[in-house]
């Protein structure tokens, strides 16, 4: 653990305690969790098991502290979040050592992560001070209509491991910018990175209490059911499986709670024929396998045009094939291990290949190299009744399969149940405005792999969820519309007819 903490310029960044009203703590239980390296297998540290007195004492801080930070001026808050964005970035090197010892991801896949969480503290430095309400010409003319913009109040936020501290940025950046105080409740299977943050916020100024860190693993449940069911907490913002997030859902009703909820996806990746195949291959490669094939947007079903199949399926495989499978921590590994393990990422194999699919790369784990490790993997042949199309992998596998014409295509890609992200490579641009308004997805990527920006609206829609993040809707998900209507005679209904 020592010896962690050593390899960091900063070693006083890494901290194995919660955060709660300002104070480093640890769980009123005594108990606490260990954290492991997924790469390794070692103990990287260890950090509270913290029950409902603490989470309730970190509920309790951030209702005390939110009076006085939602009094505060756009303008000041925005000088905190701004100084919040620099030294993230004057602590990128430390922050991607952390990430890549509790959540393996390669060293540069964990400094752009830093990097991406930054992004949002400057994009929401610069949202605070323009939140701006609106006039409204009243039907009455002796009246008026103002719309006023109000924090909610106590957030509670829940994130996941695949990005430990971007995930979080995210919500953050935006409660804080819009006036609302906040208890995160981070992955025990990462909590190092959401502690960076918050000790982060607490050198840029960020006032004791609005910020709280409660880390626990087994608990997560038990905590999970008391934000949940609070009266103080006016809103639940959710990261991770569809199936967390109805049950959050489901136990929010009787607390009636605001819900962000950003949840599992199965995107598609349709490349068709008139594609320009390099942009497509390239884009693709991002599409799917970044941070190991971890990300919620990454590319799940392939569907690849009869025309330009071979040539695709060839040079996605040689680009492919110049990754390189290692511990993040050595330069040379493009991609590390799998965080949670392998077992669904073999399983969609199996299934697969005895439905007749064919391994065109990869296709194995690799124990030599550690226990979470395994092949980046290409299927050709692949099908719609296998469960590496019907279900979210969230692992290395990309699952190729023919189509003829652009309305089956449409028809199989709004085939599932979730709609995070979709992809689409096509140079007629006809197709590519008919083809995105016709896919049922919250967001659809057109001749490239990358989706996420801070400056646009995050989010899915059938069971992935609802809610956006990131952009100016994501700091209006963190508010409340008041009316407010002067004056007028006090005549109902018909005065001005
Ligand atoms: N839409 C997005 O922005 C997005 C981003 C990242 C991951 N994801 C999704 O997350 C999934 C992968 O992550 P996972 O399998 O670890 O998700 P998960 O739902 O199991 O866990 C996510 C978080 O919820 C917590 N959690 C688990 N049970 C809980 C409970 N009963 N009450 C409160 N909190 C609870 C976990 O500790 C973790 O912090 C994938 O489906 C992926 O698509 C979505
Ligand atoms: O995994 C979920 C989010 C990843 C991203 O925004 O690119």
């Amino acid at each position: 653990m020592a010896a962690f903490s050593n390899t960091l310029k900063d070693p006083s960044l890494f901290i194995e305690k919660s955060y709660i009203d300002g104070q480093w703590v640890s769980s009123q239980s005594k108990k606490t969790f260990n954290v492991y390296n997924p790469a390794t297998e070692a103990v990287v540290g260890t950090c509270p098991e913290s029950n409902t007195e603490d989470i309730n004492s970190a509920i309790q801080a951030a209702a005390k502290a939110f009076p006085t930070w939602r009094a505060q001026s756009g303008r000041q808050r925005g000088r905190i979040l701004r100084r919040f964005f620099e030294l993230i970035i004057e602590n990128k090197e430390d922050i991607g050592k952390i990430i890549t010892a509790e959540n393996g991801k390669a060293k540069g896949d964990a400094e752009g992560e830093a990097m991406f969480s930054a992004g949002f503290f400057e994009w929401f430095s610069e949202e605070a001070p323009r939140i701006y309400g609106d006039v409204i010409p009243h039907s009455n003319p002796s009246s008026r209509t103002q719309v006023v913009k109000e924090p909610v109040g106590v957030c509670a936020l829940i994130t996941p491991w695949n990005f430990p501290m971007a995930m979080g940025a995210r919500k953050v950046a935006a409660a804080l910018a819009a006036g609302c105080t906040v208890v995160m409740k981070s992955d025990g299977v990462t909590p190092f990175s959401s502690n960076v943050l918050a000790a982060l916020g607490e050198r840029a100024g960020v006032p004791k209490g609005v910020f709280n860190v409660v880390t626990a693993l087994e608990n997560t449940p038990s905590l999970g059911l008391t934000l949940c069911e609070s009266d103080i907490v006016k809103k639940i913002s959710f990261t991770g499986s569809t199936r967390v997030g109805k049950l959050l859902m489901k136990q929010s009703s009787n607390s009636l709670k605001k819900l962000s909820l950003e949840l599992g996806g199965n995107a598609p990746f349709i490349v068709f024929d008139d594609a320009d195949v390099e942009t497509a291959v390239t884009s693709a490669v991002i599409a799917k396998f970044k941070v190991t094939g971890q990300t919620c947007v990454c590319a799940n079903r392939f569907f690849i045009q009869d025309g330009i199949y071979e040539k695709f399926s060839k040079r996605f495989v040689e680009e492919v094939k110049k990754s390189q499978v290692g511990d993040g921590q050595n330069a040379a590994s493009t991609h590390g291990p799998l965080t949670s393990g392998i077992d669904k990422t073999q399983e969609h194999i199996q299934d697969a290949v005895t439905k007749n699919a064919t391994v065109l790369l990869g296709g194995k784990s690799l124990p030599s190299v550690g226990k979470n490790f395994h092949e980046l993997t290409i299927l050709g042949d692949v099908n719609d009744s296998m469960k590496v199309t019907s279900e979210e992998t969230f692992g290395p596998v990309a699952a190729l399969s023919r189509f003829s014409s652009e309305e089956e295509v449409v028809k199989r890609a709004n085939n599932c149940e979730v709609g995070l992200a979709s992809y689409l490579m096509t140079n007629d641009l006809g197709k590519a405005h008919r083809v995105s308004e016709q896919l049922e997805f919250g967001m659809v990527a057109i001749n490239t792999g990358v989706i996420s920006d801070w400056a646009a609206p995050f989010g899915g829609v059938k069971h992935s969820g609802m809610g956006r993040e990131g952009s100016k809707y994501g700091v209006e998900d963190y508010m409340n519309i008041k009316m407010v209507v002067t004056g007028g005679i006090n005549t109902v209904y018909s005065s001005h007819l």
